[in-house]
């Protein structure tokens, strides 16, 4: 039986395996809580994005916000990706990963001069610039390192990507990006300036969006902006389309990467813009559904209006669901005979808000592990220390090979650099 959201994960009789690696047997040689992620399910996702750009001037830059593992990254570089980030300390672990900086595009509100130094020095691709404050200081900084900045502005388009609201980025009330009507204000102020060089224009509006119709909204709001702008003399080269493409956690239906870009290619060319090359930035639909997150029952403990599940995986190692209430399905690694009952899967951290799954129905004991599926993005890389507890260990699986691509973080390297008072 195969799960939904991944080809690579199914049941073979009772258990549950990853490609040819039986998780259970992962869990029992790494310990718990431990993501795993499938190498094959990334390039999977990956190949309708890049069956999309066939023949097109573009480049894949993978939002790595979304799970940073340098294995993960050098995946994707080895595939022909750039990346996207948002931070220097991203910008450290593309380098870390022996990835191409000239790949990179460089996304966030609050870019640090430090940050936008060592971008220049590392020669990114081009900085995604949010306000016009941050093109001044950009301007200045470029200048001081003798250096020529590639910007593209960030435009709000004001659309609505019908997603949760704190992860919906492209409306007037979200901190992102330049409001439309700015835009080309700021694009003519941008030309003004020293160090810097127009390269192309951006937009992002949110994440887990799953109909085409906000992108596309989106994408003639940002052609009539470059349509504008290049009316006054600038000129502009490429499109950055933004990430955002939903996966399925339950019974979403997103569109399959290709047929978006189809019909997003298909908008450029219809309006005369078909010799652009063309960014996206897709995080978790690269990497969403090629991971799982694997946690021991440590305690069943039945109670008057909830029976809980205790389990050794937290709101720290998965915060989502807690943030989001996000849905994330939870499966047995071992499947058992016996009735299921419903529970409250929960975890050790302090807070009513840490738990991973409610009301579900499981068949298990204490001792047993389980599987929390469409956990490749935005969970160990949103995972914290709270309650002081050691982020997770990480593995790759490839085929019938299980490498251990980040160690189990142990309690001394939680408070190491912290001093006791003189
Ligand atoms: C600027 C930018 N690009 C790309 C992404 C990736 O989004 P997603 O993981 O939804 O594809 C994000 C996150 O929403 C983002 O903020
Ligand atoms: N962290 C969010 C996605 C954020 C997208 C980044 N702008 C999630 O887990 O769904």
């Amino acid at each position: 039986m195969t799960l939904p959201g991944s080809p690579f994960l199914a049941y073979r009789g009772k258990e549950l395996f990853l490609e040819d690696c039986s998780l259970d047997e992962l869990a029992g040689r790494h310990g718990t809580p431990l993501y795993v992620y499938s190498q094959a399910a990334m390039l999977a996702a990956l190949a309708p994005y890049q069956r999309g750009f066939a023949g097109r001037d573009h480049l894949i830059c993978y939002a790595m916000k979304a799970n940073a593992n340098l294995a993960v990254l050098q995946t994707f570089a080895r595939a022909g990706c750039g990346f996207d980030i948002v931070s220097g300390g991203e910008l450290e672990r593309v380098l870390a990963a022996g990835a191409d900086p000239g790949k990179v595009v460089f996304s966030g509100v609050g870019k640090t001069r430090a940050e936008m130094r060592r971008a220049l020095d590392a020669g990114v691709l081009c900085f995604n610039v949010e306000s016009e404050a941050e093109l001044e200081v950009l301007s200045q900084v470029a200048v001081a390192e003798g250096r020529t900045a590639h910007i593209s502005l960030r435009v709000n388009p004001d659309v609505d990507a019908n997603t949760h609201p704190y992860i919906s980025t492209g409306l007037k009330g979200n901190k992102f990006g330049i409001a439309h009507d700015g835009a080309l204000a700021a694009y003519r102020r941008a030309a003004e300036l020293p160090g810097l060089a127009a390269a192309g224009i951006d937009c992002h509006i949110g994440s887990q969006i799953t109909t085409p119709g906000p992108y596309l909204d989106a994408l003639d709001r940002v052609l009539d902006l470059v349509e504008a702008i290049e009316a006054t003399g600038l000129t502009l080269q490429h499109l950055d389309l933004g990430g955002g493409l939903g996966i399925r956690y339950t019974d979403e239906q997103p569109p399959a990467a290709d047929v978006l870009i189809g019909s997003l290619l298909q908008r450029i060319d219809a309006r005369g813009h078909g010799h652009r090359k063309v960014l996206m930035e897709p995080g978790r639909s690269l990497v969403g559904n090629a991971g799982v997150l694997l946690t021991e029952v440590l305690y069943l403990k039945p109670g008057e209006a909830k029976n809980f599940c205790v389990v050794d995986a937290a709101m720290n190692d998965l915060m989502r669901p807690a943030m989001y209430q996000a849905y994330m399905r939870i499966d047995p690694l071992r499947q058992r005979d016996e009735t299921p009952v419903t529970y409250d899967v929960v975890g050790p951290v302090c807070e009513s808000g840490d738990w991973l799954g409610r009301d579900r129905a499981l068949a298990v004991q204490a001792g047993d592990r389980l599987a929390v599926l469409s956990a490749g993005a935005y969970s160990m890389s949103m995972a914290s220390n709270y309650n002081t507890r050691g982020r997770a260990a990480e593995v790759m699986v490839r085929g019938t090979e299980a490498q251990l691509v980040r160690e189990r973080e142990s309690v001394a390297d939680l408070f190491k650099g912290e001093r006791l008072l003189a």
